[in-house]
């Protein structure tokens, strides 16, 4: 996969993304990411690239034209079609399986905002999409970019080996919250591991961790339950006693 920045930092974002398994992909060419700052595309001695916003009020908008020009060549740069996403907190809430749907794309382009925002008119004129990583506004676009290049390289094929589990995550296979992880020591001051999962019995063991998903997403988001397809085993556990 190839994935364009718009940015002014672009290489705030190449740093995050260049750590542990979404490295490792760009180092085995399974993802690469370039960046495009509009301030090499800004007229004038001082390169501008924001200025006051009409109306009054605080704080620099983005202007139109180094940012077009930026998009123009981060499009130029290959010539896979590619959809041109913008990061706001105006955007469609990112869910997994938006994730998932990314992840089959050839080609992302993300536009990373700075100051007060970005002009409407290149908003209405050239994104195709606005994601949201969640209700809360950052200083800029580039950490929810590095938020969605994260998600979407670690479902790349061959990013990820089955150590790395990424088809285990709950999210990745059903939507239910993951269910508890232990490992060595067998015995701390902490408490033990539950039995169970010592007993080598693989089928008992995926049921134990099935029912500790939904138990724990029932406690903790019980609005995932409801869109979780449940088989009657898996109601049977949840109408069932208190977990023992
Ligand atoms: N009006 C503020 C706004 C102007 C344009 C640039 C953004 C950058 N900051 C962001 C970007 C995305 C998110 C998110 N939740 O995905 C939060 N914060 C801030």
């Amino acid at each position: 996969m190839r994935i364009d920045l718009i940015s002014l930092f672009p290489e705030f974002v190449a740093q995050c993304a260049g750590f542990g398994v979404v490295g490792r992909a760009q180092e085995r060419g399974l993802l690469s990411i370039h960046g495009w700052n509009p301030r090499d595309y800004a007229e004038g001695n001082y390169r501008r690239v924001d200025d006051r916003p009409f109306g009054g009020g605080p704080g620099m908008v983005m202007m139109i034209d180094p940012l077009r020009a930026a998009i123009r060549a981060a499009r130029a740069a290959d010539p896979a079609p590619a959809r041109l996403i913008y990061l706001s907190p105006q955007g469609r809430p990112l869910t997994q399986s938006i994730v998932r749907e990314l992840a089959g794309r050839e080609r992302l382009l993300l536009l990373c905002g700075r100051y007060e925002g970005v002009d409407e008119r290149l908003v209405a004129g050239e994104v195709d999409e606005e994601l949201s990583i969640g209700d809360y506004v950052l200083s800029g676009g580039e950490l929810a970019a590095a938020v969605v290049i994260d998600a979407v390289a670690r479902l790349q094929d061959g990013v990820l080996n089955d150590a790395d589990s990424a088809a285990q995550d709950s999210f990745e296979a059903d939507g239910l919250l993951d269910c508890p992880h232990y490992t060595r020591p067998v015995e701390h001051a902490l408490g033990a591991v539950p039995e169970v999962l010592l007993s080598g019995n693989h089928a008992e063991i995926a049921r134990w961790r099935r029912r500790q998903s939904l138990l724990r997403t029932r406690e903790r988001r019980p609005d995932l339950l409801a869109a979780a397809g449940l088989g009657p085993e898996e109601r049977r556990w949840l109408d069932a006693q208190p977990d023992d």
